[in-house]
């Protein structure tokens, strides 16, 4: 199966400027997210999902959260460059697959580069969610190893869900600080204004976290009842 990615290239992308319609949300502070729905061509995503689907080596790790055990309400796999960091949360260390295990995988990171030029990613973190019921609950990726404004760049595959994100709580004592020149109402109106966000992940789109985002903002994909499909997302990270 020739799973060679031509996604950027204009000989098969019946419309070049469709990379180009990405949307830039600026979260204010510093941080700003990236969207482009239809970043891979919609067949060729197909072909991907399916192999993504089959020969990733899925497994569904039990995690420790609040001292409960529990078992991650999504199948997941790791992938990383030799000799980084081991990548732990909740109380799990997932083992860190090769690139060359899985080549196609190396094609969607070089369409991820072109598109963002500058940046470069050397791990990935996968999920599946078979289903409404599977869903990553409320967090931000901000584990030490991958520094104060991590990059991360997320490519998603079949079922369209949707992505929430939302401002953390700021801490009493900034709460305090910035309530001495200004009413209660006029803050609260301020601190409601965009405070939370949603995106409808389409299959093929990429949408990108930047700057202070883990910082400041939590983000999830939160359950839906209606939903039977199964959706691939791919979540690419620089590990310093
Ligand atoms: O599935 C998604 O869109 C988000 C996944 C995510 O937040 C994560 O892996 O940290
Ligand atoms: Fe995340």
């Amino acid at each position: 199966m020739n799973l060679k990615l031509k996604a950027v290239s204009e000989s098969t992308n019946p419309n070049p400027n469709d990379t180009a319609k990405r949307r830039a949300i600026d979260l204010a502070n510093g941080s700003e997210i990236i969207y482009i729905p239809r970043f891979l061509p919609f067949e060729e995503s197909w072909k991907w999902f399916d192999y993504l689907n089959k020969e990733i080596p899925w497994t569904r790790p039990t995690l420790r959260i609040f001292g409960r055990s529990c078992v991650q309400p999504r199948d997941t796999c790791y992938v990383a460059s030799l000799g980084l960091p081991e990548l732990s949360y909740s109380g799990y260390q997932p083992h860190a697959y090769s690139w060359d295990d899985y080549p196609p995988l190396k094609d969607i990171l070089e369409a991820v580069h072109k598109a963002l030029p500058g940046s470069s990613f050397n791990s990935l973190l996968l999920n599946r969610y078979k289903g409404g019921n599977d869903n990553v609950g409320w967090h931000s990726d901000d584990e030490k190893l991958y520094g104060l404004t991590p990059e991360i760049a997320s490519v998603s595959f079949g079922c369209e869900r949707e992505f929430l994100l939302k401002k953390k709580k700021p801490d009493k004592a900034s709460q305090e600080k910035s309530s001495d020149d200004e009413p209660v109402s006029k803050r609260q109106k301020k601190s409601n204004h965009a405070d939370q966000h949603s995106f409808t992940l389409k299959h093929g789109s990429l949408l990108v976290m930047r700057g202070y985002t883990q910082r400041d903002w939590v983000h999830s994909v939160p359950k839906r009842a209606k939903v039977e499909a199964t959706r691939i997302n791919l979540t690419f990270r620089h590990v310093l």
